[in-house]
């Protein structure tokens, strides 16, 4: 099992290509199983979440080929990937894989909408809650599908097709809204979803279903009406830029001083972020091109925040905020409303030295002077992250264990971080 090994204390400068979106790229690629005719997806991220999409969707009749490679001066180039699903061979997506990855869920909604049966086992992903599925249920079984749990997978049954129906949500939820943006898409009539999740991961979903052919409307605001078509074409559409992973960077050139340029990042996909860091001190510039991120010699302040649906602070940042306010200058809070179990980094973060208790959905972060190195483990994907962020400012080695976590949604990271001048390196160990 990999590990990673940071030595502490070097200042972050230099420019960071941001690459696709995991969190865009999953849905996108998961919409192909919509139409007969190719989906292609230029920038997609190199990630093990992909990796195994890529193997789920395939077994359910994905015929898919990749290509673009690395190119010029050490940019990332991104994957292009093209996908036709001609016709759908299994509609079951088996435990092994969907319990790897919770997005592996949601092709119940394409495999029910156009094969009119689905059998999906009921998801994993991150260790963050319980994250129930009952939204997502309840949207199809709104647009007349019919659904029973058994045996730990949801089989879903449309025998008469779906339909369209005003769907509310009672709580925000982007897997919910995936969901029912690509069933509605295919159902007979109009769907009006309330509630609806604002990220822009759903925008880009979306815009890929328009230029299939959909009829998509609001996208990006709380209701999105859909009215739904026949069938659905190809298309081309390029993911959109990953704010969680532009944001994560943000947040180590914060912690490490320097000034990093984050190469095609889009501010305003992770502007509650950036409006954080600002009030921490930090300075931030944004054009069309990306987003400067400087920290010159003036000390961290401390900062409360709260999670929540876009486009307040992402929960998908919150670790990585943690990391930074241990090395604050005072005490901060940081209330985590998204998921109930997403604080696992705490008893990490204090190997460091940190300061941190737990108030309920909130940490209590008492900023120390100095962070030293230590043997630390990754128990979720951000929460790997923010070890990374504390290993950056830690004076010594630390030795980050768990890595594959880091696998699943950061592309390149070593390589990203030396390139600024971080002493960062990955040991395979076992071959
Ligand atoms: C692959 C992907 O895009 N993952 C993101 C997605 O996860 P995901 O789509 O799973 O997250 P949701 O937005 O659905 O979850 C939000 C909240 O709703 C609850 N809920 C959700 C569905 C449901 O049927 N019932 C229910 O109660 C969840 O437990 C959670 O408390 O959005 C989260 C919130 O921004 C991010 O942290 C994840 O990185
Ligand atoms: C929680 C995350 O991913 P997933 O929903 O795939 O578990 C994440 O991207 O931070």
């Amino acid at each position: 099992m990999d590990r990673i090994r940071i030595v502490g204390g070097k200042t972050l400068n230099g420019t960071i290509p941001i690459s696709g979106a995991k969190n865009a790229a999953l849905p996108l690629m998961i919409a192909s199983l919509l139409t007969d005719r190719t989906v292609t997806l230029e920038n997609l991220p190199r990630l093990a979440d992909v990796s195994l999409l890529v193997r789920i969707l395939s077994n359910q009749g994905v015929d898919y080929s990749i290509d673009g490679r690395r190119h010029g001066e050490g940019r990332e180039a991104g994957q292009t990937v093209h996908m036709t699903a001609r016709e759908i061979v299994d509609t079951t997506a088996p435990y092994e894989l969907v319990s790897r990855m919770r997005a592996s869920f949601w092709v119940i909604a394409p495999l029910l909408a156009r094969s009119g049966q689905a059998r999906v086992s009921l998801p994993g992903g991150c260790a963050i809650g319980t994250r129930p599925v009952d939204l997502l249920l309840m949207a199809l079984e709104r647009l007349g599908g019919e659904i029973e749990i058994e045996g730990g997978y949801a089989v879903a049954k449309a025998p008469k097709g779906l339909r369209g129906a005003e769907i509310t949500f009672p709580k925000v939820t982007v897997g919910g809204t995936h969901v029912a943006l690509m069933a509605a898409a295919l159902a007979e009539g109009t769907t009006v979803l309330h509630n609806a999740a604002r990220e822009p991961e759903v925008v880009d979903l979306a815009e890929l279903l328009n230029k299939m052919g959909a009829k998509i409307s609001g996208a990006g605001q709380s209701t999105i009406e859909i009215v739904g078509v026949a069938r659905l074409n190809g298309a081309k559409h390029r993911v959109l830029p990953d704010r969680i992973e532009a944001g994560t960077y943000a947040m180590a050139a914060a912690m490490t001083g320097g000034e990093v340029f984050l190469d095609g990042a889009r501010a305003q996909d992770f502007q509650a972020a950036l409006d954080a860091l600002a009030q921490c001190g930090v300075q931030i510039e944004s054009n069309d091109e990306g987003v400067r991120v400087a920290r010159n010699g003036g000390p961290i302040l401390p900062l409360d925040v709260a999670t929540a649906p876009f486009p307040a602070f992402p929960t998908d940042l919150q670790a990585q905020f943690m990391a930074l306010m241990t090395r604050a200058k005072g005490v901060s809070r940081i209330t985590e409303t998204i998921f109930e179990n997403r604080f696992m980094h705490v008893q990490e973060l204090a190997r460091f030295g940190a300061h941190i208790r737990l108030e309920g959905d909130s940490a209590i972060v008492e900023g120390v002077p100095a962070l030293k190195g230590a043997p630390v483990m990754a128990t979720d994907l951000r929460a790997s992250a923010s070890l990374v962020i504390a290993a950056l400012a830690a004076e010594g080695e630390t030795m980050i264990q768990r890595v594959y976590h880091l696998d699943r949604g950061f592309e390149a990271l070593e390589r990203k971080l030396s390139l600024c001048g971080a002493e960062i390196e990955r040991i395979s160990v076992g071959g």
